[in-house]
């Protein structure tokens, strides 16, 4: 599904990714984790095309490059994008917020409706008509997913969604990524929390400085504490 190869990225002349390599087949959760900072964001901003320059490598989606697609053909193409900052309009209210996406013309998806995302997140039809500026963080993700989902996405990419969140609201973000597993949402997420990744994710890609350092299963990452130590502790 999607398949990225040696993949090298700049802000401007600040090159930031310089072999991230991920793969993700249909129906996977594949977690991206590694310290701050080593380039889980812009590894995602790199898929949607959001402010980063590809400056080397493959981005093949289905098996066809994302080259020189603008953010909008990304995401008709097929790749939801819920960025670590969520980009909600503050002033619009949840509804308003959930009709921004245009209708998806394609028929080779799975097709989601305002009220299927409403049963996803009941508390977003609670507050319809209250303004996503005066709602939490936690809401403000649930809303940010909710819209990403009504681009119909075969692959959804979550950044940091648990970023700023109380523990139980975190929670509550990974039922609903569990329950869009079920419903064979492919995803890539972003994620720091050890535990959420032994209970969403298929597969485990670790970055460090712009690269993919270790790739492999759930299993395989639990496996060798090696690799938290290095990769993950603060050192
Ligand atoms: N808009 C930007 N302009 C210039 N440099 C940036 C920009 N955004 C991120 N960077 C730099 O790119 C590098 C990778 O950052 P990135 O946000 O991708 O890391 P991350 O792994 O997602 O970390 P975090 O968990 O802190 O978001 C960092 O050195 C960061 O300072």
């Amino acid at each position: 599904m999607l398949e990225i190869r040696n993949l090298h990225a700049a802000y401007g002349k600040a090159e930031v990714l310089n072999g991230v390599d991920i793969s993700a087949a249909p129906g996977e959760v594949v977690c991206l984790i590694g310290r701050n900072g080593v380039g889980k964001s812009s590894t995602m901003k790199s898929i949607v095309r959001d402010q980063i320059a590809v400056t080397g490598g493959e981005i093949l989606f289905e098996g066809s490059p994302l080259t020189g697609l603008r953010p909008h053909e990304v995401i008709r193409r097929g790749v939801g994008y819920v960025p670590e900052d969520r980009r909600v309009f503050a002033s619009l209210s949840v509804l308003e917020n959930l009709r921004v996406p245009r209708p998806v013309a394609a028929q080779d998806r799975r097709r989601w409706s305002v009220d299927e995302v409403f049963a996803l997140f009941p508390q977003l039809h609670d507050y319809r008509h209250r303004k996503a500026g005066v709602m939490s963080g936690g809401e403000q993700q649930m809303l940010s997913i909710a819209r990403a989902l009504l681009t119909c996405p075969k692959l959804l990419l979550l950044d940091e969604p648990h970023e700023g969140l109380a523990p139980k609201i975190a929670e509550e973000v990974v039922d609903a990524i569990l329950a869009l597993k079920r419903e064979g949402v492919s995803m890539i997420v972003s994620e720091q929390a050890l535990n959420t990744i032994r209970r969403c994710a298929d597969r485990v890609h670790v970055i460090d400085r712009g690269a993919t350092v270790w790739a492999g299963t759930v299993d395989g990452f639990y496996a060798d504490p090696e690799i938290t130590r290095k990769y993950l502790m603060v050192q």
